[in-house]
């Protein structure tokens, strides 16, 4: 197929796009370079550097099978002090993506979407069908982006999906997760290991968790690009699937920096700090219906394994 890929110089655009060009898919990445590096769009990708809430419609003239879209504004805090850069940058933008995709019969959408549209969780794991009461506006912009999906496939007979990641980490060779502003844990501590950072905080030991620390559930960045390209292959005209992706098991905040000690060798100094506004405690997926429907398993479900590759690609960053 040939493919549109937003977003495609970002830490999970870029495996994607990696993997569905190996898959021996003609791959354009469009990315405005906000958050993602020209470096990291891999090799046998078009890039066009662009705005997509301008691009789209001039794109998606030349004749697409389909659109992976990965470009989003994507910090919580941020989020929470600029929310007109999130509804504009998420779902006008989006909006703008869906006209065009209409407008030019591009019929195939696999989108971004997050564990964050589900807010404080009422259970674990959580399904699909969990209520979505999203805590900040990053996850209400996320949750309008599929209720806008939900609409133009009941409408205008497109064949989405929407895959609801957790917590992703690790990385694919050469790609891998390096944001200018990073908020993210693993790549945190690792930087500690790096000596790039004096030690790691941990917001909050107080939680109702086995050591007072935060769960998380940690998928592979490879396992969620195979999840896309089953769901590029699975997804029906008229028909907006939504699928979670974890690996159903969670770590706390506390056990994913024992891991990253065994793996760097580095005894990674920690304090404890005050918890992070609108973190929920616990996140823990069920994936069961994505497992079911679009034949996929986790392959690298291990922390160590997620662990180990994030740190592989962080050292060859500085080498
Ligand atoms: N990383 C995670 O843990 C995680 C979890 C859940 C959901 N997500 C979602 O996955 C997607 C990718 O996340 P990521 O961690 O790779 O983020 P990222 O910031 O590394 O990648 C996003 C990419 O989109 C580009 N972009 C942003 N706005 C654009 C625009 N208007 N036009 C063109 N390009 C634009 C950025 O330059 C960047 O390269 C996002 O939609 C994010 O919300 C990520
Ligand atoms: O320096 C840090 C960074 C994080 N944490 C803790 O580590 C856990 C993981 O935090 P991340 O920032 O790595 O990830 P989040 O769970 O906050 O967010 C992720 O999951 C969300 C779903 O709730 C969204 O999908 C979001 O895009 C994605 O990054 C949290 O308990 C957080 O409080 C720390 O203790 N110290």
């Amino acid at each position: 197929m040939k493919l549109l890929v937003t977003g495609g110089a970002g830490y999970v655009g870029s495996v994607c796009a990696a993997r569905l060009s190996e898959a021996g898919h003609e791959v354009v990445v469009v990315d405005d370079l906000s958050t993602g590096h020209a470096d990291a769009v891999p090799d046998g990708c078009r890039f066009i550097e662009a705005d997509l809430a301008e691009a789209a419609d001039g794109l998606l003239t030349e004749g697409f099978d389909g659109v992976l879209h990965f470009a989003a504004k994507s910090l919580v805090g941020e989020s929470m002090e600029h929310p007109a850069k999130y509804w504009q940058g998420n779902v006008v933008t989006t909006l703008r993506l869906l006209e065009a995709m209409r407008e030019h019969r591009v019929s195939r959408l696999v989108f971004s979407s997050t564990a964050a549209v589900y807010g404080q969780p009422e259970a674990i794991p959580i399904p699909e069908s969990a209520p979505t009461r999203p805590t900040n506006t990053y996850g209400a912009t996320k949750l309008a982006m599929d209720h806008a999906i939900t609409s133009y496939a009941t409408a205008h007979g497109m064949a989405a999906t929407s895959l609801r990641y957790f917590n992703v980490a690790g990385a694919y060779g050469p790609y891998g997760e390096r944001h200018v502003v990073e908020t993210h844990l693993i790549p945190i501590v690792l930087q500690v290991a790096l000596g790039q950072r004096e030690q790691v905080q941990i917001f909050g030991d107080d939680w109702p968790t086995q050591d007072g620390t935060c769960v998380r559930d940690y998928i592979h960045v490879a396992d969620l690009a195979e999840a896309h390209l089953r769901a590029l292959d699975r997804a029906q005209p008229g028909q907006h699937r939504i699928y979670n992706l974890g690996n159903g098991t969670g770590f706390t905040v506390k056990q994913v920096i024992d891991t990253c000690r065994e793996v760097t060798g580095h005894p990674i100094p920690a304090r404890v700090a005050s918890p992070r506004e609108g973190d929920p405690a616990s996140l823990v997926a069920s994936s069961e219906y994505a497992q079911r429907q679009l034949e996929w398993q986790p392959q690298r479900a291990e922390l160590d394994t997620i662990v180990q590759h994030a740190w592989a690609f962080a050292r060859a960053r500085i080498a």
